[in-house]
């Protein structure tokens, strides 16, 4: 299980600061996957490298904590925090950084890579052993073993993104963290990893954290998700209840704009643009695009509201709503 206890996260600059990651709370629960969604340079990238500890110069952790729990075949639970959860990677919690071709190293093999990166959670095993180990993973997940002979340039970027899933759940983590796993590969492709994924996950049972803009991608393989903007998280939910009846404005207003089968209207995208994350407004980070904007939501920020079962929204309107006895859009 990984929580995010109030998490801020920011780029310091030479006199300013970018707060991508603004007091974010939620957990990633065992055996599901947790989609997170939101436009571009709402701070989906910087909160996945938050949860994975992957914080250097310019990005720290100005506010919060993060706290990855494990359970070993004994029983036994250690309890990592921020700044020791790099202690844990590969084996407890793994990482599908976005663009495949550009995490890889061109000029090594496949197989140097697979090595470099779990050769030391095998020491007693020889490079043959664990090559055939290798092999066999691969095999399981319906790639061909020979990718192993391959520089990265000479594989598609659809058997690059495979090779990386395949690298990131070699050892079983408990946590896969995939950062726009589909972005850039096309629709059939697509279709693949995100089938690859999802039977990964049902296999081991671990947890997975799959963040996209794509909401498509949301609907067809997540338990659960979150939805940012500008920072913050402003709903989280059961998918299904995010796509059905969702409560916050942008996402009502994410939902619409998706294509639906038989409806052949023209969709249009969210008018307007997200707020600078180095001097974003007073109140509702939304109320310049929200339709529905009052005076109170430019001043004072929403507190979150609980919309339903294990579904929470920040919203001042759902306040008037829930005193009011009704629900949003009813
Ligand atoms: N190294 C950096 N230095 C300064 N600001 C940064 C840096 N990386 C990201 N940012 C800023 O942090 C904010 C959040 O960016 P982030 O990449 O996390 O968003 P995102 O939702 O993942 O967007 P995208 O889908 O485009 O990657 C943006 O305003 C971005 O410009």
């Amino acid at each position: 299980m990984l929580r995010l206890n109030h998490v801020s996260a920011q780029y310091n600059m030479l006199d300013e600061y970018v707060k991508a990651v603004d007091h974010v709370d939620f957990e990633v629960r065992k055996n599901e996957i947790f989609g997170i969604a939101g436009e571009s340079g709402c701070g989906k990238s910087t909160l996945l490298k938050v949860m994975y500890d992957l914080i250097a110069y310019p990005l720290e952790i100005s506010e919060g904590s993060v706290e990855l729990h494990s359970t070993d075949k004994q029983g036994k639970t250690t309890v990592y925090t921020n700044g020791e959860i790099h202690k844990s990677w590969w084996k407890v919690i793994s990482y599908v950084p976005q663009g495949a071709m550009h995490v890889m190293n061109p000029v090594t093999k496949i197989k140097s890579q697979f090595f470099d990166a779990i050769s030391k959670y095998h020491d007693k095993k020889s490079k043959k052993e664990l090559e055939a180990e290798i092999a066999g993973y691969l095999k399981e997940l319906e790639l061909s073993p020979e990718v192993l002979n391959a520089y990265p340039h000479q594989l598609s970027g659809g058997m690059r993104q495979r090779v990386l899933i395949a690298l990131a759940t070699f050892l079983h983590p408990d946590i896969v963290l995939a950062d726009e796993p589909t972005t850039a590969l096309d629709v059939v492709v697509q279709r693949g990893i995100l089938t690859m994924l999802s039977k990964v996950q049902k296999k081991m049972k671990n947890s997975m954290v799959i963040v996209s803009h794509d909401m498509g991608v949301h609907y067809q393989i997540t338990n659960r998700m979150g939805i940012m903007y500008a920072g913050q998280m402003i709903e989280v939910g059961p998918t299904e209840q995010i796509f059905n009846n969702p409560q916050h404005p942008y996402t009502k207003m994410l939902i619409n704009a998706l294509p639906k089968v038989g409806d052949n209207s023209q969709k249009e995208g969210i008018p307007g643009t997200p707020p600078s994350l180095k001097n974003p407004p007073a109140g509702c980070r939304f109320a310049a695009r929200c339709p529905l904007a009052e005076d109170i939501c430019r001043t004072q920020e929403p507190a979150q509201f609980n919309v339903g079962e294990d579904h929470y929204a920040s919203c001042h309107l759902l306040n008037d709503w829930i005193v009011e006895g009704k629900r949003h859009g009813a």
